[in-house]
């Protein structure tokens, strides 16, 4: 059997990993997706079991946080988990997790290379103005300002903008909507993110599964006066407990909120305002960026809810979206009728296939 890469992409509501072709462009072999495991042992174990460890030539992670350094893809070295360890109190929900895969490979796999790629790097050209919070300057310098994630699934949509409707619609002013359980936007023009709704954590911008989003920051400062709430317990509050889970007070999944949305009134408002906010973020990535040409959907949410794009784009004909409803109920990869100003795509994101590719890139180094 021939060698092949591997690569393990740990979300936060699952982990799905891929085994692809080594040597030229990457071709998918396998791919699958795990519930939640409780260690990485256990992952790896699970991996084995299906036949995705044999005859490794590389493996490739995803990690959502690289901090300021890490502009860039770059081998597994000690220092560079020296350094990630040091970022783990920045994104609680991914990194640790993430680190403790790539130590278990170390392990379980000596010799093989390991590429780390980091969902930060797409961003990392954000102009000074979207990057800056407004707080003291002083924890500037401690890092503290907007990151932006979900990288790799914009560094694969635009790729494969540019594959599928040519250069220069790929150069043009961009919306990437990936709505997943984690959800984020990219505002993109001649190649380059000029800002994104996610900030210092992927805790932030629009609301998610079981996150915030952005929130008022009084709210949290009233809860730990008046509920004494530790930091612990905030996190716990803002990742997990918020967002469609928190609003419906039944379930993150935004299927289970369709499903019963005409007779749970909790189910209906938190799909409403889960659309309202998605809305509002395009209107305000489009003033981003002057003006919208393509606006791409992506994510779970993204490509698989024909009445979710659709109430989403309600009320934006402003901005010259609209949607053809037969193209839309099939998730084609134009959803908006020809002619339109502003072209309305589907594109299903491949995260492990981008990670797959940079493994490629670095080994053949
Ligand atoms: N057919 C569907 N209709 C509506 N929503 C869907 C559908 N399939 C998946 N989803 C949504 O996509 C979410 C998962 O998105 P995904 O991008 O796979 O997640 P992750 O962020 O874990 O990578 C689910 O929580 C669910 O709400
Ligand atoms: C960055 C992020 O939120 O990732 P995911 O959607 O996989 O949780
Ligand atoms: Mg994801």
């Amino acid at each position: 059997m021939a060698a092949h890469i591997l690569t393990i992409n740990a979300g936060s509501s699952s982990t799905k990993f891929a085994t692809f072709t080594a040597g030229g462009a990457p071709q998918e072999i396998s791919h699958g997706k795990l519930e939640r495991l409780d260690s990485a042992g256990a992952v790896l174990d699970e991996l084995e079991a299906r036949g995705a460890t044999t005859q490794l030539a590389g493996i490739g992670h995803r990690l959502v946080h690289g901090g300021s350094d890490r502009v860039a893809s770059e081998l597994v070295t000690p220092e560079l988990l020296r350094d990630l360890k040091q970022l783990e109190p920045l994104d609680p929900t991914h990194l640790p997790a993430e680190l403790e895969l790539i130590a278990a490979c170390t392990e379980r796999f000596p010799g093989v290379p390991q590429v780390a790629c980091f969902d930060t790097a797409f961003h990392r050209g954000l102009p000074t103005v979207a990057r800056t919070l407004p707080i003291p300057r002083r924890y500037q310098t401690q890092g503290i300002r907007r990151y932006g994630f979900h990288g790799i699934s914009y560094e694969f949509l635009m790729e494969e903008l540019a594959r599928t409707a040519g250069a220069e619609v790929a150069r043009g002013r961009i919306v990437l909507a990936h709505l997943g359980s984690g959800a984020s936007m990219a505002a993109v023009h001649n190649g380059s993110c000029v800002d994104t709704t996610m900030g210092f954590t992927p805790t932030g911008g629009l609301v998610m599964g079981t996150r915030t989003g952005d929130l008022d920051p009084g709210v949290l400062v009233h809860l730990a006066r008046t509920e004494k709430l530790s930091a612990d317990q905030i996190d716990k509050l803002v990742n997990r407990e918020s967002g469609l889970r928190g609003i419906s007070e039944t379930s993150s999944d935004i299927r289970e909120l369709l499903a019963h949305e005409s007779t749970d009134p909790r189910a209906a408002e938190a799909l409403a305002v889960f659309c309202y906010q998605a809305r509002k973020w395009i209107g305000a990535m489009a003033a981003a960026l002057g003006g919208l040409d393509t606006l791409v959907f992506s994510g779970g949410i993204g490509e698989n809810a024909p009445e979710i794009r659709t109430r989403i784009c309600a009320n934006l004909a402003f901005l010259g979206v609209t949607l053809d409803p037969v193209r839309n109920a099939a998730s084609a990869p134009v959803i908006s009728p020809d002619g339109s100003s502003t072209t309305v795509r589907v594109i299903r994101t491949n995260e492990e296939a981008m990670i797959a590719r940079t493994v490629s890139r670095l080994l053949a180094r």
